[in-house]
């Protein structure tokens, strides 16, 4: 071989090599994402929801003069929710003291039915009230919910920005990222999906600065919230009968206290209601119950101790259609969803109800702090009744705000409302936007 061919061979074998390193550290610069410019941006904190709670009839026909106007949206959320069906519950079958297979009162009366962790008389009731209360308009009332959040924000906010802000965004950051959203309890499958989303997003669209990664964080997060859903209350009267809200959900996610902030939502909007203690088992509940009306001057109907719910739901609507008010909100009793005898009776009182009027509404009330056991409990409900729309409740005492996500997604149903405390007014619309930017700020 001749000196000049060797010289060939060199130079070639030289570019060769070249080559292959620029396209090393082009694609190991592709992978690791720097963030170079830190951007100041103001953070607003709290929950802002922008409005009041929506409320609709349920039937477009129906809508009456006074209605409130409901802009119609699509009934679709961005992301198709896959609703896994769950694996049938074991029901525990010996626990049963009745024997012919009918749902009754009492029924489980072998087994406690409350949870280890909260017993009747931990209940406080609300305070007496002399007189009628006056009620806050709706509007501007969500801004004193700012902070309720804290927790989850610290948990998930906090810590989310952190690593999409930090600069260099490796595979450990990822990881990081994704444990956040675990601890947050956005759910296995969920949290895959979310930081999938978030790192192509990232990596496609040029995102170099915090400013657009938060950005990017807020939309992906928004999006994973269906914000296209139908969030109104079906609350509004229609075909010249009240409309009839049933609220369901084990002991103590806060039933009864959700049904009184609820009525006084309604009377504050100028609403007539009337509020049916179906808890007959829980002594203290249909008192609990009553103070909640009286402090909005609501009628409450009420039964005897240990009396039928159904009976009690069935007259309370009666009273309901013949006093010619607008919603009735019936308060059921607090069921362990793993008692068939229970779980049966609810679909009695929906049945009973709907001799007299529809039911608009059956609101599903979860504890958010129960976290997985709260799923557990929405796969059982929905599977007895049809679910329209989930109340999470005491958000304000978790870090696990990314509930919400899970429910929504694995009931396909929304979540309406949001308890934020214990106080008559901490009940909040549910709007996407607002709580991202809640637990993001
Ligand atoms: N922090 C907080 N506490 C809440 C919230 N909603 C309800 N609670 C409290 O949770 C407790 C139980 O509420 P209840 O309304 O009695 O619950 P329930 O589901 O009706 O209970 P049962 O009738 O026994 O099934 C009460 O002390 C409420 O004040 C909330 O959003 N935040």
């Amino acid at each position: 071989m001749s000196t000049s061919s060797l010289v060939l061979i060199l130079v070639v074998v030289a570019v060769v090599l070249i080559a292959a390193l620029v396209t090393g550290v082009v694609l190991t610069r592709r992978r690791r994402i720097s963030l170079t410019q830190k951007e100041e941006t103001p953070r607003p904190g709290g929950y802002q929801a922008a409005s009041g709670i929506t409320f609709a009839p349920a039937t477009p026909e129906a809508t009456d003069a006074e209605a409130v106007a409901v802009a119609e949206v699509e009934v679709t959320p961005v992301r198709p929710a896959p609703v896994e069906r769950p694996a049938p519950v074991e029901h525990p079958v010996a626990d049963r003291t009745e024997v012919d297979g009918q749902p009754g009162v009492g029924d489980d009366a072998s087994v406690p039915r409350d949870s280890p962790q909260r017993g009747f008389v931990e209940i406080d009731l609300p305070e007496e009230a002399s007189e009628v209360e006056e009620i806050e308009p709706t509007e501007g009332r969500l801004e004193r919910l700012r902070g309720k959040l804290s927790k989850s924000r610290n948990a998930f906010g906090t810590s989310l920005l952190g690593l999409l802000g930090a600069g260099d965004l490796d595979e450990d950051s990822w990881q990081d990222v994704e444990d956040t959203l675990l601890i947050a309890d956005l759910g296995a499958a969920l949290t895959t999906e979310i930081v999938d989303t978030l790192r192509s997003k990232i990596a496609g669209s040029g995102v170099r600065t915090e400013a657009e990664a938060q950005a990017l964080l807020r939309s992906v997060l928004v999006d994973a919230l269906g914000p296209r859903m139908d969030r109104s209350l079906k609350a509004l009267p229609h075909a010249g009968k009240p409309a009839v809200l049933l609220v369901v959900g084990v002991n103590g996610v806060g039933k009864t206290t959700t049904t009184g902030k609820l009525a006084r939502v309604l009377v504050a909007d100028g609403r007539t209601v009337l509020l049916g203690a179906a808890d007959t088992f829980r002594a203290a509940a249909a008192d609990q119950l009553e103070t909640w009306g009286k402090r909005v001057g609501a009628e409450t109907v009420r039964g005897p101790e240990g009396g039928d719910p159904a009976s009690v739901a069935f007259d309370a609507v009666k009273r309901g259609v013949d006093s010619g008010v607008d919603t009735v909100l019936i308060d059921t009793a607090g069921r362990l969803h793993t008692k068939v005898g229970l779980m049966d009776e609810l679909g009695k009182v929906k049945r009973v109800v709907e001799k007299q009027a529809v039911v608009d509404e059956v609101l599903l009330v979860l504890d958010a702090t129960t976290g997985q056991n709260g799923l557990a409990q929405a796969r059982v409900f929905a599977e007895q009744v049809d679910i329209t729309g989930i109340v999470l409740t005491k958000l304000d005492g978790t870090a696990k705000g990314g509930i919400v996500f899970q429910v929504q997604r694995e009931l396909g149903v929304p979540v309406k409302l949001v308890g934020l405390g214990e106080g008559a007014d901490h009940l909040a619309p549910f709007e996407p936007g607002a709580f991202v930017d809640a637990l993001l700020g």
